[in-house]
């Protein structure tokens, strides 16, 4: 019997968790990754309380694989969608930095183009102009309404100097890497997450430049068992530098979306980046206006406080695709802050990601 996925999910088929349906069945087998004789996946639960109750269904689930024929190891990680509903996630994060030295030069792959990563459709660089539009709120929110539609997505907040992703998304463990090698990614709201936030020893200052920051964010892709996806995206630092660089010429960079707030000296750095995504050659998948609107929590009514429709119209000089437009809401930051976001609720703002995240799908980028 040859070794390959089908093989693989059918041994784990038989593998039961306490309610006696199998870990198959009810579709906790993720990011299963077969690499010559090595077997690596995640078993995803809905909550850290059912991760911690089925240690023992891991350790049946490693050896039903162990024993088939062709594999001589395997690791399997058991991960948690989200943190406990009623716990705020904190935010530093817990336990020891994986044993992974993370920073370091770029390795070598002179005259090769740019690299793809086995297993993943598309990457999909999120920037903007200047920090603080939303950035990283627009790629963890645009991320969980893909996943949220179906598609498998991962997420990589390469923001270096300023990682949000974890506070975000609500995570707070290490990620773990079993051979100082490979790093197995978290799973939050759907999503395969990493960032190198979590990556960090405790009060330890990234003060990298250049190379350094270069080879750290090829770590991020290349060590980090993404498994299957049909999209990667990438949280970039704001502005333009090292990291757009390296993402956009060293790597097969499918689109990129510039974020920015209507106003008009946030458009002006919007055009820099969007000058710089061009100069880099990487397709422009489109314009996303946030903070667009602010509309009043206690009468309702809708505010244009930073102008109205600068992006839209910025867009349409371009000829490039407008994706839509985020209001300003407070209900967008508490969910930031507390590690839900607002797309993984049934708030009107999630209707709104959704339809981004639709029309992106459709576009066929
Ligand atoms: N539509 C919105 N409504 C309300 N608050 C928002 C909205 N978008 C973002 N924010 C808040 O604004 C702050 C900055 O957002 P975010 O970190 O996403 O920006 P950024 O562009 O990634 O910034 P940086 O690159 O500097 O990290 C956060 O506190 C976030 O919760």
């Amino acid at each position: 019997m040859p070794l390959n996925r089908s093989t693989v999910l059918d041994a784990l088929d038989a593998v039961k968790l306490p309610s006696g349906e199998s870990l198959v069945a009810r579709d906790l087998v993720r990011a299963l990754v077969i690499d010559a004789d090595s077997v690596r996946f995640v078993i995803e639960c809905a909550t850290p309380e059912e991760a911690r109750a089925l240690d023992a269904v891991r350790a049946q689930a490693h050896d039903a694989v162990a024993a088939l024929p062709g594999v001589a190891r395997v690791s399997v990680a058991l991960t948690a969608h989200g943190p406990s509903p009623r716990q705020a996630p904190k935010s530093a994060p817990q336990g020891d930095a994986p044993a992974l030295k993370i920073g370091r030069h770029p390795t070598g792959d002179a005259g090769q183009g740019p690299q793809r990563i086995p297993g993943v459709q598309r990457i999909l660089a999120i920037g903007s102009g200047k920090g603080g539009v939303g950035k990283s709120t627009v790629s963890s929110n645009l991320a969980v309404a893909l996943a949220r539609e179906g598609w498998r997505v991962g997420l990589l907040d390469a923001d270096i100097y300023g990682p949000s992703q974890p506070r975000m998304m609500g995570v707070t463990k290490r990620p773990a890497s079993p051979d100082g090698k490979r790093i197995v990614p978290l799973q939050a709201h759907g999503v395969t997450m990493i960032s190198i936030g979590l990556m960090l020893k405790e009060d330890e200052a990234v003060i990298w430049r250049g190379p350094m920051l270069m080879g750290a964010l090829q770590q991020l892709l290349t060590q980090v068992e993404w498994g299957e996806l049909d999209v990667l995206i990438v949280d970039m630092p704001p502005g333009t530098g090292d990291i757009h660089l390296t993402l956009c010429s060293k790597f097969d960079v499918t689109g990129a979306i510039v974020v920015s707030t209507p106003q008009d000296v946030a458009l002006l750095d919007a055009r820099k980046a969007l000058r710089a995504f061009q100069t880099l050659k990487t397709p422009l998948v489109g314009l996303v206006e946030n903070m667009s609107t602010y509309i009043c929590p206690k009468c309702g009514h809708e505010d244009h406080i930073f102008g109205d429709g600068g992006v839209q119209a910025e867009a349409t000089r371009l000829d490039l695709p407008f994706l839509g437009a985020l209001p300003l809401s407070v209900e967008v930051r508490l969910a930031g802050d507390g590690g839900i976001p607002v797309a993984a609720t049934d708030s009107p703002v999630a209707d709104a990601y959704r339809r981004m995240a639709r029309r992106l799908i459709d576009s066929g980028f």
